[in-house]
C-alpha cells in the first residue's frame, strides 16, 4: 500500500464565504486558502469589496453565506484573537497616550512577540526618538508606523493587512514588505489588500482578484 504523508491543514481556508449589505452582493461566494509562508495579495477595485472580506475575516462583520477555518477548526472568537492580527484604514491608536503607551496598552491587550519590545518595534518602525510624542501629534505616516510597529509586536501567525501601503513613503513601502517577508520566514502569512498600485512584496503570493459581486 502506498505510504501517505499526513497533510497540514492551511493556516486558512474560506469556503463558499459571501457577504451582502440589504440584500445586495458585496462579494463572493468565495473560495480559498492561505498556507503558512504563503501571503495572499487581495486586489480589486474601489467598492470591490476588499476592506469587507478583511473585517468579515476579522471578525467584525457577520458573512452572510460560507465558512472560515483556522488550521482546520471552524473559528472562534477565541481562535480569531490568538491568530489573526488586523491592520485597517485607521490607526486604532489613542490619541492622548504617547507613542510607547499604546504600544504598552495595545501588547497589555493582545499580547507580544517573547523576542520583540516596544522600544525594539519603535526603532524598527523608524520611529525611534518619537517614543514620548502624543499619537495625534504623529503625521499621518507616522501613525500608520506606530500601528505597523503594533502589529510587530503581536505574536499572531495570520496578518490581515488593509492598504498597509497607504500613507507611507518608499521607504515604508519597503518596510511593509519587509515586515510580510519575515512574519512568511517565522512560518506566518499575510493577506494584503491593494489596488495594485505597489509592487507586491518578494514573497511566495497569490492572487485574489475582488470584482463586483453579481
Ligand atoms: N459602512 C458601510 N455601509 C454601507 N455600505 C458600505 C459600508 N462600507 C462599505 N460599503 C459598501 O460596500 C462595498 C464594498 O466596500 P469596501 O470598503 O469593502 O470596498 P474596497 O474594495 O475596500 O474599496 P476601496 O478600495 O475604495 O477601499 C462598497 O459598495 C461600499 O459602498
Amino acid at each position: 500500500m502506498p505510504s501517505t504523508t499526513p497533510t497540514q491543514p492551511p493556516l486558512l481556508a474560506v469556503h463558499g464565504l459571501s457577504f451582502a449589505r440589504n440584500d445586495v452582493p458585496v462579494f463572493g461566494p468565495l473560495d480559498f486558502d492561505v498556507a503558512a509562508g504563503e501571503a495572499l495579495l487581495v486586489q480589486g477595485g474601489n467598492g470591490a469589496g476588499k476592506t469587507t472580506l478583511l473585517r468579515v475575516l476579522a471578525g467584525l462583520l457577520r458573512a452572510d453565506a460560507g465558512g472560515i477555518a483556522i488550521r482546520g477548526e471552524l473559528t472562534t472568537p477565541a481562535t480569531r484573537a490568538a491568530t489573526l492580527a488586523y491592520l485597517g484604514h485607521l490607526p486604532a491608536l489613542k490619541a492622548d497616550l504617547t507613542a510607547l503607551e499604546n504600544l504598552d496598552f495595545l501588547c497589555g491587550l493582545h499580547g507580544r512577540r517573547g523576542s520583540q519590545s516596544p522600544e525594539g518595534a519603535m526603532a524598527v518602525v523608524g520611529l525611534a526618538g518619537h517614543e514620548d510624542t502624543l499619537a495625534r501629534q504623529l503625521s499621518a505616516g507616522q501613525k500608520k508606523r506606530l500601528s505597523l510597529a503594533r502589529l510587530w509586536l503581536s505574536p499572531a501567525p495570520l496578518w490581515l493587512l488593509d492598504e498597509p501601503y497607504a500613507n507611507l513613503d518608499l521607504d515604508g513601502i519597503e518596510l511593509v514588505n519587509r515586515m510580510v517577508q519575515s512574519q512568511l520566514r517565522d512560518g506566518g502569512a499575510a493577506l494584503v489588500t491593494t489596488h495594485g498600485a505597489y509592487a507586491a512584496p518578494p514573497v511566495r503570493t497569490r492572487l485574489l482578484e475582488l470584482g463586483r459581486a453579481a
